[in-house]
């Protein structure tokens, strides 16, 4: 059981947005997608939730080509967070959480729907703007009710892409929270891109590094997010540490 990506290549015009990149994700971890502004993070996770095809290699999901399953199958495999939503002809926040439940149609009634819509607004504390457009609410508000949607998905595996970043401090680690409960209590695999290097360290079982469309590095964030490494991919010099049980990235001054 996993979604696994083996040796992903995907070339627009002379550019190689992604080189030959292998990564496999297990149900029941989450995993940190790191990486500079443009080194593929958006691109890799479009591609493993099919939006995007790779011009060579593969992405099997628990076995199966990704090519070979349908888009109802898929969408209950795999919920996708977008870093901003596409056209929402008005719908309401409500509305956009039950697009959720659009791959279980079929097997559920439409009280059980509700109760489940209803359930997740609750635990991402959306009730009260449960009726607003989603257009009118502000941009951390709107990234909640894409995570809460994609959580109503119900889905095994959950790509997230930058879910934080137009979330305020506390939000942020709600929104973090979330995904690693989640993770540990529902036992999805979860791969989010993401800039901040330290919450990815404090709470992803693996971090995964992108430079210019290369996977340079996976694993332990100790390992990783080596000064050097941070130096070489971020031309930035960096502290690395741990207070009180909390990993930090910091940048030098220098
Ligand atoms: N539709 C496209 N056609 C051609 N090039 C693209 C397209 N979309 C993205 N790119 C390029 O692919 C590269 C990787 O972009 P991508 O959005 O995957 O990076 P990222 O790591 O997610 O960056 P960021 O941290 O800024 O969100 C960038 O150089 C970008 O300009």
């Amino acid at each position: 059981m996993t979604l696994a990506a083996h040796d992903l290549t995907l070339q627009r015009g002379h550019r190689l947005l992604l080189d030959a990149v292998d990564l496999v994700l297990a149900p029941g971890e989450l995993v940190c997608l790191l990486g500079p502004n443009g080194a593929g993070k958006s691109t890799l996770i479009r591609c493993l939730d099919g939006i995007w095809k790779p011009g060579a290699g593969s992405i099997h999901i628990d076995g199966t080509p990704l090519s070979r399953i349908g888009r109802e199958e898929l969408a209950r495999t795999i919920a996708y967070v977008p870093q901003q939503s596409g056209e929402t002809l008005g719908l309401s926040v409500a509305e956009m959480v039950t697009l959720g439940r659009a791959a279980h149609r079929h097997r559920e009634n439409g009280a059980q729907r509700r109760e489940m819509v209803h359930q997740v607004l609750a635990r991402f504390n959306l009730q009260a703007m449960a009726q607003r457009p989603f257009d009118a609410l502000s941009g951390g508000e709107r990234q909640r009710v894409l995570i809460a949607r994609a959580v109503a998905q119900d889905a095994r595996y959950m790509l997230l892409d930058e879910p934080t970043s137009a979330l305020d401090l506390r939000h942020q680690l709600e929104t973090l929270r979330t995904v690693r409960r989640l993770v540990d209590e529902n036992g999805i695999g979860a791969l989010t891109a993401i800039h901040d290097l330290s919450a990815a360290a404090r709470f992803a079982d693996r971090v995964a590094l992108l430079d210019q469309g290369r996977l340079v590095a996976v694993g332990r964030w100790q390992d990783v997010l080596t000064p050097a490494r941070l130096a070489a991919v971020f031309g930035v010099q960096a502290h690395v540490g741990v207070v009180e049980g909390l990993p930090y990235i910091l940048p030098a001054d220098s």
